[in-house]
């Protein structure tokens, strides 16, 4: 960061799709977007592997009375959570029509012009950056330190719905983000019950801790190929600082992986369903009972991908902990008490530097 009293500078970078079409194939890629190695990240980006998270069936685990194979979704799910920390949900009740539709718009969005994209920009006046638009991830300084991500983005808060800044919302995808949003947070309060009867805590736990000032962004990433695939990241290995995270992924697109024991593994891609991927907040709260991955996202050297993830958090005012009924004197707290807006912010700043921000949040 910078020094005592100086606000950190924001630095206005070039979108990678741009930086990418502007690359022939023997040119280098620009040094601030290569992975330094020794990190953990000096491997080739491949996985041997294909993880094997399980797909739930969501109508079958949320069936009212809980018979008629609920069990046998819970007892996947429950496994899922404790060791992927990621599932594919099937049957959640989104029209095939509407997932393609809201894939169709954000790839509309990322083919415009430059000029069109950029009403949209997340920097105002070109000077101040706000989370909140289309461009980069906060880039604090020209310090060559931070490693960029091959990656552009568009970030727009979801919910709650009064604070939508819908002059911020391109017009080819305002609708169709609305409905998208409603699906999945339909899909949310489905889950959240039965992530709490996991636990044995009451089912309104998760319901109750999300409070009335929840908030939910939607961030569509668009990953640019890039002529090393090998050097770069479309996102640098990271675990979500959200509750959970939705994920609609390219379907014909691979590039998601996920970290398990020391091994990446790809993510599995399958039309219509959606990923859930958990995130720090439940594995504070779970006492970490239930995992957040780290994951990244590789780039590919031909083909472009996209992907639409909806963040969903706990009211930022408030504190989280590991709930009190899995604590005893056998079981210690693992995390400490940690206030969402803080914990947020932080996420941001360890990002930024290429570090874990849950790792502040171990007792
Ligand atoms: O693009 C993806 O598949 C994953 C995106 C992701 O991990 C994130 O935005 O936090
Ligand atoms: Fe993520």
């Amino acid at each position: 960061m910078e020094g005592a009293g100086e606000e950190a500078r924001p630095v206005l970078l070039p979108p990678v799709q741009e930086l990418a079409g502007q690359l022939g194939a023997a040119a280098d890629v620009p040094a601030r977007y290569v992975a330094r190695a020794g990190a953990g990240n000096d491997d080739d980006r491949k996985a041997t592997e294909t993880a094997l998270v399980p797909a739930i069936d969501l109508a079958r685990l949320c069936q009212p009375g809980g018979d008629g194979g609920a069990a046998d979704e819970a007892s996947k799910l429950r496994l899922a959570l404790q060791s992927w920390g990621l599932f594919l949900v099937t049957n959640h009740g989104m029209e095939a029509s509407l997932m393609d539709a809201m894939m169709d718009a954000s790839r509309e969005f990322f083919r415009q012009p430059l000029q069109e994209r950029q009403k949209h920009s997340n920097m105002i006046d070109g000077k101040h950056f706000q989370i909140e638009g289309y461009g980069n991830d906060w880039a604090p300084s020209e310090s060559e330190e931070q490693v960029l991500d091959w990656t552009d983005r568009l970030y727009l808060k979801v919910e709650p719905q009064e604070d939508r800044k819908l002059d911020l919302w391109p017009t080819c995808l305002r609708d169709v983000l609305h409905e998208f949003t409603t699906g999945c947070t339909r899909v949310k309060d489905c889950l959240l019950p039965e992530m709490a009867k996991l636990l044995e805590l009451d089912d309104g736990y998760f319901i109750d801790q999300f409070g009335g000032k929840a908030d939910a962004y939607a961030r569509f990433s668009y990953y640019p190929p890039c002529t090393r695939p090998d050097l770069v990241f479309g996102l640098k290995p990271h675990s979500d600082g959200t509750f959970f995270t939705l994920l609609m992924v390219d379907n014909s697109v691979g590039g998601l992986q996920v970290l398990r024991d020391g091994v990446w593994y790809d993510v599995p891609t399958r039309p219509h369903t959606l990923l859930i991927n958990l995130g720090d907040q439940i594995e504070i709260m779970s006492n970490g009972i239930f995992k957040s991955p780290v994951h990244r996202v590789v780039t590919n050297a031909e083909k472009e991908r996209l992907s639409v993830a909806l963040f969903y958090s706990i009211d930022p005012e408030r504190e989280i902990q590991p709930a009190d009924k899995l604590i005893d004197e056998n079981h210690p707290a693992l995390y400490k008490k940690v206030k969402i807006k803080e914990y947020i912010a932080g996420l941001y700043e360890h990002v930024a530097r290429g570090e874990m921000v849950i790792e502040t949040a171990k007792i």
